[in-house]
Protein backbone atom coordinates (compact mmCIF):
# COMPACT_ATOMS: atom_id res chain seq x y z
CA UNK A 1 0.00 0.00 0.00
CA UNK A 2 1.75 3.46 -0.70
CA UNK A 3 1.71 6.25 2.22
CA UNK A 4 1.05 9.54 -0.06
CA UNK A 5 4.73 11.31 1.19
CA UNK A 6 7.10 13.80 -0.26
CA UNK A 7 10.09 11.90 -0.87
CA UNK A 8 12.27 14.89 -1.66
CA UNK A 9 11.65 15.84 1.71
CA UNK A 10 12.56 12.56 3.05
CA UNK A 11 15.67 12.15 1.77
CA UNK A 12 17.17 15.66 2.35
CA UNK A 13 19.80 15.05 5.54
CA UNK A 14 17.54 15.93 8.93
CA UNK A 15 14.41 16.39 7.60
CA UNK A 16 12.35 13.67 8.61
CA UNK A 17 8.68 15.73 8.52
CA UNK A 18 7.03 12.55 9.77
CA UNK A 19 9.65 11.40 12.76
CA UNK A 20 10.77 8.72 9.86
CA UNK A 21 14.26 9.12 11.06
CA UNK A 22 16.53 6.38 9.10
CA UNK A 23 17.84 5.20 12.48
CA UNK A 24 15.71 6.08 15.31
CA UNK A 25 16.20 3.42 17.33
CA UNK A 26 19.82 4.03 17.98
CA UNK A 27 19.38 7.45 19.41
CA UNK A 28 16.28 6.17 21.28
CA UNK A 29 16.95 2.30 21.31
CA UNK A 30 14.13 -0.29 22.03
CA UNK A 31 15.51 -1.59 25.31
CA UNK A 32 15.33 1.57 27.37
CA UNK A 33 11.43 1.06 26.47
CA UNK A 34 10.74 -2.41 26.82
CA UNK A 35 12.86 -2.79 30.32
CA UNK A 36 10.00 -0.57 32.05
CA UNK A 37 7.49 -3.18 31.22
CA UNK A 38 6.90 -6.37 33.26
CA UNK A 39 7.81 -10.13 32.14
CA UNK A 40 4.53 -11.80 32.23
CA UNK A 41 2.71 -8.34 30.94
CA UNK A 42 0.48 -10.22 28.34
CA UNK A 43 -0.49 -12.92 30.68
CA UNK A 44 -1.48 -10.50 33.22
CA UNK A 45 -3.68 -8.38 31.20
CA UNK A 46 -4.88 -11.35 28.71
CA UNK A 47 -5.31 -14.52 31.71
CA UNK A 48 -8.26 -15.88 29.55
CA UNK A 49 -8.13 -14.71 26.18
CA UNK A 50 -8.00 -16.99 23.22
CA UNK A 51 -4.65 -17.15 21.01
CA UNK A 52 -3.33 -15.72 18.98
CA UNK A 53 -3.67 -12.11 20.88
CA UNK A 54 -3.48 -9.06 18.29
CA UNK A 55 -1.48 -6.28 18.29
CA UNK A 56 -1.17 -3.01 16.60
CA UNK A 57 1.92 -0.70 16.43
CA UNK A 58 1.53 2.78 14.17
CA UNK A 59 4.61 4.00 13.44
CA UNK A 60 6.85 1.22 13.46
CA UNK A 61 9.77 3.06 11.73
CA UNK A 62 12.39 0.17 10.80
CA UNK A 63 10.86 -1.99 12.84
CA UNK A 64 13.36 -2.65 15.85
CA UNK A 65 11.08 -1.34 18.87
CA UNK A 66 8.38 -4.17 17.18
CA UNK A 67 10.60 -6.82 16.91
CA UNK A 68 11.96 -5.63 20.58
CA UNK A 69 8.51 -5.48 22.27
CA UNK A 70 7.58 -9.06 20.27
CA UNK A 71 10.15 -10.75 22.37
CA UNK A 72 10.03 -9.12 25.19
CA UNK A 73 5.79 -9.60 25.72
CA UNK A 74 6.71 -13.09 24.91
CA UNK A 75 9.71 -13.77 26.77
CA UNK A 76 12.00 -15.21 24.21
CA UNK A 77 14.99 -15.00 25.81
CA UNK A 78 18.70 -13.91 23.92
CA UNK A 79 19.51 -17.56 23.28
CA UNK A 80 16.14 -18.29 20.99
CA UNK A 81 15.25 -14.76 20.24
CA UNK A 82 16.10 -14.85 16.78
CA UNK A 83 14.51 -17.64 15.46
CA UNK A 84 10.77 -18.09 14.83
CA UNK A 85 9.23 -20.11 17.54
CA UNK A 86 6.07 -22.24 16.89
CA UNK A 87 4.77 -21.56 19.48
CA UNK A 88 5.22 -17.99 19.82
CA UNK A 89 2.58 -17.59 16.31
CA UNK A 90 -0.03 -18.76 18.22
CA UNK A 91 0.52 -16.60 21.17
CA UNK A 92 0.95 -12.85 19.19
CA UNK A 93 0.46 -11.74 16.23
CA UNK A 94 1.72 -8.13 15.64
CA UNK A 95 0.63 -5.84 12.40
CA UNK A 96 3.21 -2.97 12.45
CA UNK A 97 2.79 -0.19 10.08
CA UNK A 98 4.22 3.28 9.35
CA UNK A 99 4.04 5.75 6.41
CA UNK A 100 7.30 5.82 5.05
CA UNK A 101 7.65 2.61 2.56
CA UNK A 102 11.33 2.34 2.89
CA UNK A 103 11.19 2.03 6.46
CA UNK A 104 8.86 -0.85 5.98
CA UNK A 105 11.12 -2.35 3.19
CA UNK A 106 14.00 -2.70 5.48
CA UNK A 107 11.59 -3.84 8.58
CA UNK A 108 10.22 -6.51 6.51
CA UNK A 109 14.08 -7.17 5.01
CA UNK A 110 15.20 -7.57 8.62
CA UNK A 111 12.76 -9.00 10.92
CA UNK A 112 12.93 -12.22 12.52
CA UNK A 113 9.43 -13.59 12.26
CA UNK A 114 8.04 -13.17 9.43
CA UNK A 115 5.31 -15.44 10.39
CA UNK A 116 4.07 -13.35 13.50
CA UNK A 117 5.20 -9.69 12.65
CA UNK A 118 3.45 -8.31 9.37
CA UNK A 119 4.77 -4.91 8.47
CA UNK A 120 2.86 -2.76 6.17
CA UNK A 121 3.02 0.63 4.82
CA UNK A 122 0.36 3.11 5.54
CA UNK A 123 -0.79 6.67 6.25
CA UNK A 124 -2.64 5.61 9.66
CA UNK A 125 -4.81 9.12 9.12
CA UNK A 126 -5.55 8.05 5.61
CA UNK A 127 -9.39 6.93 6.49
CA UNK A 128 -9.63 5.33 2.83
CA UNK A 129 -6.45 3.26 2.97
CA UNK A 130 -6.45 2.28 6.47
CA UNK A 131 -10.00 1.05 6.95
CA UNK A 132 -10.25 -2.03 3.93
CA UNK A 133 -6.32 -2.77 4.85
CA UNK A 134 -7.02 -3.29 9.01
CA UNK A 135 -10.68 -4.70 8.78
CA UNK A 136 -8.74 -6.91 6.16
CA UNK A 137 -6.26 -8.10 8.33
CA UNK A 138 -8.68 -8.53 11.29
CA UNK A 139 -10.79 -10.61 9.68
CA UNK A 140 -7.80 -13.21 9.04
CA UNK A 141 -8.67 -13.85 13.05
CA UNK A 142 -12.54 -13.68 12.99
CA UNK A 143 -11.63 -10.21 14.93
CA UNK A 144 -13.11 -6.88 14.54
CA UNK A 145 -10.52 -5.21 17.12
CA UNK A 146 -6.69 -5.72 18.34
CA UNK A 147 -6.31 -6.55 21.95
CA UNK A 148 -3.16 -4.10 22.59
CA UNK A 149 -2.00 -1.23 20.62
CA UNK A 150 1.35 0.00 20.84
CA UNK A 151 2.09 4.20 20.36
CA UNK A 152 5.48 4.96 20.74
CA UNK A 153 7.02 8.41 20.01
CA UNK A 154 4.60 8.91 17.61
CA UNK A 155 1.77 11.50 18.98
CA UNK A 156 4.07 14.52 18.81
CA UNK A 157 4.36 13.66 14.35
CA UNK A 158 0.45 13.16 14.16
CA UNK A 159 -0.39 16.15 16.24
CA UNK A 160 2.76 18.79 14.22
CA UNK A 161 1.34 17.46 10.77
CA UNK A 162 -2.79 17.30 11.59
CA UNK A 163 -3.05 19.47 14.14
CA UNK A 164 -5.28 19.54 17.46
CA UNK A 165 -8.04 17.95 15.56
CA UNK A 166 -5.70 15.42 13.87
CA UNK A 167 -4.41 14.40 17.22
CA UNK A 168 -8.04 13.75 18.73
CA UNK A 169 -9.47 11.85 15.61
CA UNK A 170 -6.16 10.20 16.18
CA UNK A 171 -6.31 8.48 19.68
CA UNK A 172 -9.90 8.16 19.22
CA UNK A 173 -9.04 5.63 16.43
CA UNK A 174 -6.90 4.43 18.64
CA UNK A 175 -8.76 3.76 21.36
CA UNK A 176 -11.84 2.45 19.25
CA UNK A 177 -9.52 -0.46 17.87
CA UNK A 178 -8.20 -1.70 21.22
CA UNK A 179 -8.77 -2.76 24.14
CA UNK A 180 -5.20 -2.03 25.62
CA UNK A 181 -3.20 0.86 24.33
CA UNK A 182 0.25 1.32 25.55
CA UNK A 183 1.66 5.19 24.59
CA UNK A 184 4.67 6.93 24.65
CA UNK A 185 4.08 10.48 24.03
CA UNK A 186 6.36 13.28 23.75
CA UNK A 187 6.95 15.84 26.03
CA UNK A 188 6.69 19.50 24.74
CA UNK A 189 10.05 19.87 24.80
CA UNK A 190 10.37 17.79 21.81
CA UNK A 191 7.98 19.63 19.30
CA UNK A 192 10.28 22.76 20.31
CA UNK A 193 13.33 20.68 18.80
CA UNK A 194 11.58 19.36 15.88
CA UNK A 195 10.65 22.85 15.17
CA UNK A 196 13.73 24.42 15.16
CA UNK A 197 15.31 21.47 13.59
CA UNK A 198 13.28 22.63 10.44
CA UNK A 199 13.86 26.16 10.98
CA UNK A 200 17.85 25.66 10.78
CA UNK A 201 17.14 23.77 7.48
CA UNK A 202 15.67 26.70 6.03
CA UNK A 203 12.19 25.08 6.01
CA UNK A 204 8.76 26.62 6.85
CA UNK A 205 7.36 25.59 10.54
CA UNK A 206 5.38 22.39 10.61
CA UNK A 207 1.72 23.06 9.32
CA UNK A 208 -0.12 23.56 12.68
CA UNK A 209 2.67 24.27 14.77
CA UNK A 210 1.64 27.70 15.98
CA UNK A 211 -1.83 27.20 16.50
CA UNK A 212 -1.93 24.09 18.57
CA UNK A 213 -4.30 24.89 21.60
CA UNK A 214 -3.26 21.40 23.05
CA UNK A 215 0.31 21.86 24.57
CA UNK A 216 2.36 21.82 28.02
CA UNK A 217 2.50 18.50 29.74
CA UNK A 218 1.42 15.83 26.89
CA UNK A 219 1.35 12.72 28.68
CA UNK A 220 -1.68 14.46 30.77
CA UNK A 221 -3.15 16.29 27.90
CA UNK A 222 -2.83 12.39 26.29
CA UNK A 223 -4.18 11.20 29.20
CA UNK A 224 -7.22 13.57 29.47
CA UNK A 225 -8.51 12.52 26.08
CA UNK A 226 -8.23 9.43 26.21
CA UNK A 227 -9.91 8.89 29.41
CA UNK A 228 -12.57 11.80 29.04
CA UNK A 229 -13.26 11.45 25.17
CA UNK A 230 -12.18 8.38 24.08
CA UNK A 231 -13.92 5.43 26.58
CA UNK A 232 -10.29 4.43 28.15
CA UNK A 233 -9.41 4.33 31.56
CA UNK A 234 -5.48 4.82 32.62
CA UNK A 235 -4.26 1.48 33.93
CA UNK A 236 -0.80 2.06 34.52
CA UNK A 237 2.24 4.17 33.99
CA UNK A 238 5.46 2.31 33.73
CA UNK A 239 7.80 5.16 34.69
CA UNK A 240 9.95 7.50 32.09
CA UNK A 241 12.51 6.70 29.71
CA UNK A 242 16.09 8.13 30.33
CA UNK A 243 14.99 10.62 28.11
CA UNK A 244 11.89 11.69 29.78
CA UNK A 245 9.45 9.85 28.00
CA UNK A 246 6.46 8.23 30.20
CA UNK A 247 5.12 4.90 28.99
CA UNK A 248 0.84 5.03 29.68
CA UNK A 249 -0.89 1.88 29.64
CA UNK A 250 -4.60 2.72 28.93
CA UNK A 251 -7.53 0.00 29.06
CA UNK A 252 -11.14 0.52 26.95
CA UNK A 253 -13.87 0.55 29.27
CA UNK A 254 -16.73 0.30 26.84
CA UNK A 255 -14.96 -2.75 24.59
CA UNK A 256 -15.64 -6.47 26.30
CA UNK A 257 -11.92 -8.34 24.85
CA UNK A 258 -13.34 -10.56 21.80
CA UNK A 259 -10.96 -13.47 23.09
CA UNK A 260 -12.80 -13.86 26.34
CA UNK A 261 -14.84 -17.00 26.95
C1 LIG B 1 9.88 8.82 16.08
S1 LIG B 1 9.44 7.46 15.15
C2 LIG B 1 9.04 6.23 16.37
C3 LIG B 1 9.37 4.83 15.90
C4 LIG B 1 9.03 3.71 16.87
N1 LIG B 1 7.62 3.69 17.19
C5 LIG B 1 9.85 3.84 18.11
O1 LIG B 1 9.35 4.39 19.11
O2 LIG B 1 10.99 3.40 18.14
C6 LIG B 1 7.81 7.93 14.57
C7 LIG B 1 7.33 7.08 13.42
O3 LIG B 1 5.96 7.39 13.15
C8 LIG B 1 5.77 7.32 11.75
N2 LIG B 1 4.55 8.07 11.38
C9 LIG B 1 4.36 9.39 11.49
N3 LIG B 1 3.15 9.73 11.01
C10 LIG B 1 2.56 8.57 10.61
C11 LIG B 1 1.31 8.27 10.02
N4 LIG B 1 0.42 9.22 9.73
N5 LIG B 1 1.01 6.97 9.75
C12 LIG B 1 1.92 5.99 10.03
N6 LIG B 1 3.13 6.23 10.57
C13 LIG B 1 3.45 7.50 10.87
C14 LIG B 1 7.05 7.89 11.18
O4 LIG B 1 7.29 7.56 9.84
C15 LIG B 1 8.10 7.34 12.13
O5 LIG B 1 8.70 6.17 11.66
Amino acid sequence: MAAPMNRESVHEPGAAPYGNFPNYSRFHPPEGRVSLLPQGLLGSLFPAATRPLLGLDVGCNSGELSVALYQHLLGLQDGNSSTELPGAGKELKLLCCDIDPELIQRAQQSSPFPASISFASLDIMDSRAREPFLSSYLQRFGRSSFDIGFCMSVTMWIHLNHGDRGLLEFLALLASLCTFLLVEPQPWKCYRAAARRLRRLGRSDFEHFRSLRIKGDMAESITRILTQQCAMELVCSFGSTSWDRSLLLFKSTSAQPEGSP
